[in-house]
């Protein structure tokens, strides 16, 4: 099938590509003219594994190009919209300005039949608004919502084998149409098992919405129960390990530490609680509020921490942040906590050296006050406190003994729960970890 994506960033590239890699041809458009570019000489401009191998595999067949001209997305037949949809400045609420953007300049170039698909993550009630648009233009296209859930570091996996499919339709034989190019599309995952919902325009966007405000609570549940452990003594990560045996609970995103980042968990509740408040039903999901308190205390007790290991003197002592991203295996340091705790370090007056196998180009663009090294020795040497706070397996893997070796002072601050504690303590280190003694 023909396909165009708008929107070629985390999402669209690799959605652009991994539709390639399953037989469509497809066109990626991007109105960032350097992204396209390095697009189209097959260099991802971001870090995501296994991207680089589709991309080139799809260029060099044909199947894939990319352009900065929305006149090319015409003669595709169904139509992906990845644009980005941020927090919108001074405000909780989703910036829809890309999205509404997108959609009116891919309007003059549809044709009767076509599928414009969003996949964006946007608040409940804006598919029915666009629909309602690509309807009255007389284009004779028509509009689903596919909401997309791969996760960062693992989004090329995640598209070609998804653990769900999720369409929203309008109702009734209208509905079929849309429903049966999506199928196509997806044959392959659909083909395998991959379970399907298809459904309305706001149980789709609500799917998404409401699937990373779970996430997010989840995560800061278990920081809440940090901060009880800090209190009394208990290990948050048995206690994780203990809860999770409960199938009903899952062991899965119960990892206490520094808490959730990037650029989707935080901004998508903040916009979900700004959008249940327009609509009137704000305390449905007050506690969301409650989510990203939690979850930003977690970055500051991760600063304290470090300035309590420090002990008075702040000026002149020089602390190794391991790691940028608000993740492992990503680049991206869009709202990362990681990030974020260097930064306030280095406003308090510390000397911070940080090192990221992937994501220092990133921060130094953003924060080009911070001390930066490639190479975690450089990072380590003469560090007063080391602070581990995204958990990259080369950081993982780090040997107290070797570390030792490096650093002026013998502290690290675990803010993954990462470390064997009597393993860095029977190696002479000061060890703070977050909810665990
Ligand atoms: N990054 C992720 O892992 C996931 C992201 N999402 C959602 O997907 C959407 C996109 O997110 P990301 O890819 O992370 O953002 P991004 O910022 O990496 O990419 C957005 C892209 O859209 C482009 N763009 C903006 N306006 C445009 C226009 N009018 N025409 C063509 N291109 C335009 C930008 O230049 C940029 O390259 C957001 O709604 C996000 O919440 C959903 C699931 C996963
Ligand atoms: O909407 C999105 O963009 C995506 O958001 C998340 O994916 P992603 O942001 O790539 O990363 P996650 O693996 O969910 O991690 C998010 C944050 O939570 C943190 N986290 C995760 C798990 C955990 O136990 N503890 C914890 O602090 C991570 O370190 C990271 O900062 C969701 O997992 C995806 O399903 C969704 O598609």
């Amino acid at each position: 099938m023909k396909i165009s994506v708008i929107g070629c960033g985390y999402l669209g590239a690799v959605h652009a590509s991994a539709m390639a890699e399953l037989g469509h041809d497809v066109v990626g458009i991007d109105v960032d003219a350097a992204k396209i570019a390095s697009l189209a000489a097959g260099n991802p401009p971001f870090f995501e594994p296994g991207l680089p191998e589709i991309l080139i595999s799809a260029t060099a067949s044909g199947r894939l190009r990319f352009s900065t001209d929305i006149a090319d997305a015409a003669g595709s037949q169904v139509h992906f919209i990845a644009v980005g949809t941020p927090q919108k400045a001074g405000s909780h609420a989703a910036d829809l300005t890309y999205v509404d953007a997108a959609v009116s300049a891919l309007i003059p170039h549809l044709a009767p039949g076509d599928l414009v698909v969003g996949k964006s993550t946007v608040p409940v009630g804006t598919a029915a608004r666009l629909a309602e648009q690509v309807e009255s233009s007389g284009s004779g296209a028509s509009l689903a919502w596919n909401p997309e859930f791969l996760r960062e570091g693992f989004a090329v996996r995640d598209t070609l084998t998804p653990d769900r499919l999720v369409y929203g339709v309008p109702a009734g034989v209208a509905g079929e149409q849309p429903a049966a190019l999506l199928n196509e599309i997806y044959a392959s995952a659909l083909a395998a098992g991959t379970p399907l919902v298809v459904t309305d325009y706001a149980t789709a966007e609500l799917v998404k919405v409401s699937a990373n405000a779970f996430l997010a609570t989840k995560i800061s549940f278990i920081n809440a129960m940090a901060e009880i452990a800090e209190v009394t003594g208990a290990d948050v990560t048995q206690l994780a390990e203990a809860i999770g045996f409960d199938d009903r609970i899952g062991r899965k995103f119960l990892g206490a530490g520094v808490g959730f980042g990037g650029g989707c968990l935080p901004k998508d509740i903040r916009a979900f609680t700004a959008r249940a408040e327009e609509l009137g039903r704000g305390e449905s999901v007050a506690f969301l509020k409650e989510v990203d308190k939690i979850n930003l205390r977690r970055r500051q007790r991760v600063v304290d921490l470090t300035v309590e290991a420090l002990g008075e003197k702040l000026h002149g002592s020089k602390v190794a942040v391991l790691g940028l991203s608000f993740k492992p295996h990503s680049d991206d340091v869009r709202d990362s906590p990681a990030l974020d705790v260097a930064v306030q370090l280095h406003g308090l007056g510390v000397d911070v050296v940080a090192t990221d196998p992937e994501a220092i180009h990133n921060a130094r663009v953003r924060h080009p006050q911070l001390g930066y090294e490639a190479l975690i020795d450089d990072a380590l040497r003469d560090a007063d406190v080391v602070v581990l706070v995204t958990e990259w397996p080369e950081f993982r893997a780090l040997d107290p003994i070797w570390a030792a070796s490096l650093v002026r002072n013998r502290v690290v601050v675990d803010a993954r729960n990462s470390y064997d504690p009597q393993v860095w303590r029977a190696a002479g280190w000061a060890y703070y970890g977050l909810g665990r003694p």
